[in-house]
Formats: C-alpha cells, sequence, structure tokens
C-alpha cells in the first residue's frame, strides 16, 4: 500500500536569496498513524517543509503524493482536509471561540461533533473557556489550543504540528501532548511534530526525521537516534540544548 504522505526530491530555494537552496532532495514517507518529531537548528528549513507539505509554499523541484495520487490531481483545499497544518503562531477567524471551532463542520457539511469539541478542550486544558467569547480576546497559549482543537475536528488524516505547544505552560504542554498521542492511537492520524524540545520530541514520535546543511540527515527510530545518531552534526545537536535554546525557540 502506498504511504500516505511521500516527498520524493523536494527541493526549495531560499526565500530570500532566490540562487541558494534551502534545502534540496529531501525524499521521506511517513504512513497513516506514524507520528514523526522533525529536529534540526533553526533556520534549516522544518517550517518551510511542512508547510510544502500542506501546499501552503510551492516546491522548487521534486514531487509529493497523497496515497499514492500526486499532488497535482488534488485541488489544494481536497489536500488540506487530509493533511491539516497548525501554524506556531495561531491565525483565529474572525468571531467567537465556538464559530472557530465550528469551521470544520461547516468546511465538510457535516453536523458539528459538540460533544467531541468538549471532551478536545476538556482533554486541552480549556473545559473552563467560555465559548461565545471572542477567539481575538484569548491568550495566546488559549489561541494556539483552539486552532489545535479546531483543526483535530476536520479529522485530517495528517496532521503537521509546528511548534503548538510554544506558548504553553509546561502543565498544559503535557495535557495537550497526551490529548495527540490519544487522539493518534483512537483515530490512527499520522502526526509530525517540529519541536526543539528534546523530552518531548521523545515522548510524541516514533521516528525522527533531522534536517541540517540543507538536507534530511537522518531519518530513524526515534530511541535509536538518541541512543546514537549516525551524523556529526545530529551528534552536536543532541548535545547542546543550551545553543540552541539560545536560537530563540522554546
Ligand atoms: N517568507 C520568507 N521570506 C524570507 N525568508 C524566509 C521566508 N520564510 C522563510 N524564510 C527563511 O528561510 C529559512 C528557513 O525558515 P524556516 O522557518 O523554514 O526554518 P525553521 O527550521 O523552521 O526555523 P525555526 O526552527 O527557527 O522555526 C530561514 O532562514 C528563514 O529566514
Amino acid at each position: 500500500m502506498a504511504p500516505l504522505l511521500s516527498m520524493n526530491r523536494i527541493s526549495k530555494r531560499r526565500p530570500d536569496k532566490a540562487r541558494e537552496w534551502l534545502f534540496d532532495d529531501i525524499t521521506a514517507a511517513i504512513d497513516k498513524g506514524e507520528r514523526v518529531a522533525l529536529l534540526g537548528a533553526s533556520g534549516t528549513g522544518k517550517s518551510t517543509l511542512l508547510r510544502i507539505a500542506a501546499l501552503l509554499e510551492p516546491i522548487d523541484d521534486g514531487e509529493l503524493h497523497l496515497e499514492g495520487i500526486a499532488q497535482i490531481s488534488f485541488k489544494p483545499e481536497h489536500w488540506r482536509k487530509k493533511i491539516s497544518y497548525v501554524a506556531q503562531a495561531p491565525v483565529m477567524l474572525a468571531g467567537t471561540v465556538e464559530q472557530n471551532l465550528r469551521t470544520a463542520s461547516e468546511l465538510h457539511g457535516t453536523l458539528f461533533d459538540e460533544p467531541l469539541a468538549r471532551r478536545c478542550m476538556a482533554e486541552a486544558e480549556l473545559g473552563h473557556l467560555d465559548w461565545k467569547k471572542p477567539a481575538a480576546e484569548l491568550s495566546g497559549g488559549e489561541k494556539q489550543r483552539t486552532a489545535l482543537v479546531r483543526s483535530l475536528l476536520l479529522r485530517p488524516a495528517m496532521l503537521l504540528l509546528d511548534e503548538t505547544t510554544s506558548s504553553l505552560d509546561p502543565t498544559s504542554k503535557e495535557a495537550v501532548e497526551h490529548m495527540l498521542n490519544r487522539w493518534a492511537e483512537r483515530e490512527g492520524t499520522a502526526m509530525a511534530w517540529i519541536t526543539h524540545d528534546m523530552e518531548q520530541s521523545r515522548s510524541v514520535s516514533d521516528q525522527i526525521w533531522f534536517m541540517g546543511d540543507g538536507k534530511l540527515l537522518e531519518r530513524g527510530d526515534t530511541k535509536a537516534f538518541f541512543q546514537g545518531p549516525s551524523t556529526e552534526q545530529a551528534r552536536r545537536f543532541i548535545q547542546k540544548p543550551i545553543e540552541r535554546e539560545a536560537g530563540g525557540n522554546e
């Protein structure tokens, strides 16, 4: 059976210096239900790669396939119902929390599953939130979790999570990790997380993808990666949390 998402020899030029490659020749695939943590230093192109996978940025070379079907055969909105990108800076739609949560069912033309929405909000530690509140008035962390629940309600086959817990306190962060692990188990949703938090990457992934030097340098089992990465770049990366944090993340 074809993988859920395949990336075949994907290359992208730097948005700021078009003559240089940000990365090139990236080939990787993710199967239904697989959980990947995407690691790499700041500026290596992790967000760009996930945005490409959600058709939010064009590629300069290579091909994407969804369940074996070439990307060119899809309308972007159909692709994005299957592969949903949750941005680091949450985008709230105009209106109330409830209107934001209802977006998925309105897009699909299906009934709003309110019990599921309430359960997800409670699991994300947002059970107390007044759904009549304008979404613009939520805190950064509340927006991040509401945007995440809104994406879950789309029931995508794959979620692309771009530093999804970066504005959260440790308790909420753990709640979101548990919620997403349970969701992946229950729904068979594939997930790719960008994170700068090594503990998080261990607890939310079965596989690590490590980017550096314009390449996908490593791709393999999470435990094996942390026990002994095969490249010097990855070895240095996991040994230097202080420098990584100084890069301005989490
Ligand atoms: N719209 C843009 N205009 C100009 N440069 C951009 C744009 N988007 C990305 N870049 C540049 O491309 C490079 C890769 O950015 P990207 O956000 O994909 O990296 P990243 O690995 O996700 O970084 P971080 O870990 O800091 O979030 C960076 O040097 C960034 O400045």
